[in-house]
């Protein structure tokens, strides 16, 4: 069921689509076709439950994990064909749950880790622009990752997928665990990349913010799209929020 989106407001094709995705980890099936679309400049949350299968539509859409059916789509390509780096350098970034930086290089070896030319204009990042969007990150520049906190950690991991030069930028659970200031400027970021212009798709406990930022969501319910729409449409439904997202 969708809500709150009138046809006429995405008659551009999508960048990113998904259509009837499954996939299972040995014979444990995890997704039951889902469909997901995300337009070019889009903010989009993934909501459900522990285990529905959000983490697992994002390793489907990176190549992290083999369809078992379906198809994703970029800019009107399958992805099947490629795996995980090819993907990632056809302009999907992901800062994936955990953030996963490199302990044993300094922060700025971290970011030129990943850099690379942007394939389309206005999508790339400098250092610059990093520590720009971070000071903190210019402070810790030569810091290992294994000595900085949560909260420095996660804007690497961030930096990091930037510096990939996305046109979509996966975050995977971006603000758990962090203390409320510094998830604060963790939803600062998202807003700022949202206004750059970056299409995103959101994984995040804390509906709230989620709920000022994205344009559209989907819940997941048991590895299928239970229902998908709007903000406001999801706010003028507060029994979804207590049936499938559990908040
Ligand atoms: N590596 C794995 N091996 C086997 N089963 C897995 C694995 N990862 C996830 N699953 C199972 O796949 C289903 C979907 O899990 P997934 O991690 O995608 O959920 P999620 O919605 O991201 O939840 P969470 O917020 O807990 O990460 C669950 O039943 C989970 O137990």
């Amino acid at each position: 069921m969708t809500e709150g989106v009138r046809s006429n407001e995405r008659t551009a094709a999508p960048l990113l689509s998904l259509r009837r995705v499954e996939a299972a980890y040995g014979t444990s099936q995890a997704l039951f076709g889902v469909d997901l679309e995300i337009h070019a400049g889009e903010c989009v949350a993934l909501l459900g439950r522990n285990g529905m299968g959000k983490s697992t539509t994002v390793k489907s859409i990176m190549g992290l994990l083999r369809l078992r059916g379906g198809d994703v789509e970029w800019r009107g390509r399958s992805l099947r064909p490629l795996v995980a780096h090819q993907i990632a350098r056809a302009g999907l970034g992901l800062v994936p749950e955990g953030r996963r930086v490199f302990p044993n290089l300094t922060v700025r070896e971290n970011l030129l880790a990943t850099a690379r030319p942007s394939p389309s204009r206005g999508a790339g990042w400098s250092l610059d622009d990093i520590y720009g969007m971070f000071p903190r990150l210019r402070e810790r520049e030569r810091n290992l990752g294994c000595h900085l906190s949560g909260g420095e950690q996660q804007m690497l991991a961030i930096g990091r997928a930037l510096m990939t030069a996305p046109e979509l930028l996966i975050l995977d659970e971006a603000t758990e665990g962090l203390a409320p200031l510094v998830r604060g400027d963790i939803w600062r970021c998202i807003e700022l990349l949202k206004r750059r212009g970056l299409a995103l798709l959101v994984i995040d406990k804390n509906l709230g913010p989620l709920m000022r930022v994205a344009d559209r969501h989907y819940i997941l319910e048991k590895g299928a799209v239970v229902w998908r729409g709007s903000s406001q449409a999801l706010r003028d439904r507060p029994e979804l929020v207590r049936d499938y997202i559990g908040m």
